[in-house]
């Protein structure tokens, strides 16, 4: 049976959205759920300007709570070196940098051009390589921006290949607006393939119009064997208007199962850690 690895990313990209502040120790009874479940790595928290996401304001307590199952790596988001020192400080075992297709994304998430936010990421991967730890580099808006439109194929290749350029150990494609068909997922796909193999990249889609698991499938088709979930469906982009959250994790492990790949995870687990992800919303 082939391994699919599903990355968890809930506890960050999930969790960041939510309009109220979730407790501290809320965070970290997730994070171990889902750790129990037996992810290989789960994003955990983000060191990014608290008055942009005030919900991620506490990673450094969420990753200092967490149990450390060795078979885990946990992983966190940061824009720039304060936010590597932080997360480094924090013990994180591979940290996650980000930016965008589309100059009006990279301008509302990181106010700056794409071209400055690779310029302030390159010390980064550096720095993080210098620690011994692995970079997966993010690539928002891969098929649509919810400011400057569709996105074409070619300049989510081009940044891929700039990510790689840089040292960036695996590249996560993010189709943040979730509105993407799986024809234009796979045009996405044949021009980033043109610059890296598909054992470099992973899939990270958003459900907003409930095609993420059918663009799973065309990424599957593709070769590509990672992809980012969210336990239960959490989130979407405070600098996305209208998103909706990461597919499901519980959802894309069934499809995976079903499709005969092996994924490692706990259903039971998973349905445990779901239950508890969604108890977190309510008021
Ligand atoms: C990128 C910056 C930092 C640029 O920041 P800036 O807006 O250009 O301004 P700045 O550099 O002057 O910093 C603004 C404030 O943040 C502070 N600051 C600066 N850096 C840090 C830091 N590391 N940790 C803590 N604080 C920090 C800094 O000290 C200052 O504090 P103030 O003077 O306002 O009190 C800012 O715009 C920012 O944090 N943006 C938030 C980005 C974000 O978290 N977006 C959501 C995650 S990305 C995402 O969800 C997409 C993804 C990855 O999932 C894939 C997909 O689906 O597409």
């Amino acid at each position: 049976m082939t391994d699919v690895e599903i990355v968890e990313v809930g506890p960050r990209d999930g969790l960041q959205n939510e309009p109220r502040l979730i407790p501290t120790p809320h965070k970290t009874a997730l994070v171990d759920a889902l750790a129990v479940a037996g992810f290989r790595r789960i994003e955990a928290a983000s060191f990014v300007s608290p008055r942009r996401v005030p919900q991620m304001e506490d990673g450094a307590a969420v990753l200092a709570a967490i149990r450390r199952p060795e078979r885990t790596g946990f992983v966190a988001l940061v824009p720039n070196l304060r936010g590597y020192e932080a997360a480094h400080a924090a013990r994180v075992d591979e940290i996650a940098v980000f930016t965008a297709a589309s100059e009006g994304f990279a301008k509302a998430n990181l106010n700056c051009t794409i071209a400055e936010s690779l310029d302030r990421l390159a010390p980064v991967v550096r720095a993080a390589h210098g620690d011994g730890l692995p970079v997966r580099g993010y690539v928002s808006v891969v098929t649509d921006c919810p400011f400057d439109g569709p996105t074409a194929p070619s300049a989510v290749g081009r940044v891929a290949a700039a990510l790689r350029d840089m040292g960036c150990d695996e590249i996560s494609l993010g189709e943040t607006l979730g509105r993407g068909t799986p024809e234009r997922v796979e045009a996405m796909l044949r021009a980033v393939l043109e610059e890296l193999s598909p054992d470099r990249l992973a899939g990270h889609f958003h459900d907003t119009g409930g095609r993420a698991l059918d663009n799973v499938e065309v990424a599957l088709q593709h070769g590509l064997r990672i992809f980012d979930a969210s336990i239960a469906g959490l989130g979407g982009c405070p600098f996305a208007p209208g998103a909706a959250g990461n597919v499901a994790t519980e959802a894309l492990h069934d499809r995976l199962v079903a499709l005969g790949y092996h994924t490692g995870l706990d259903p039971v687990a998973l349905a445990r850690a779901a239950t508890f992800a969604r108890s977190l919303r309510e008021p």
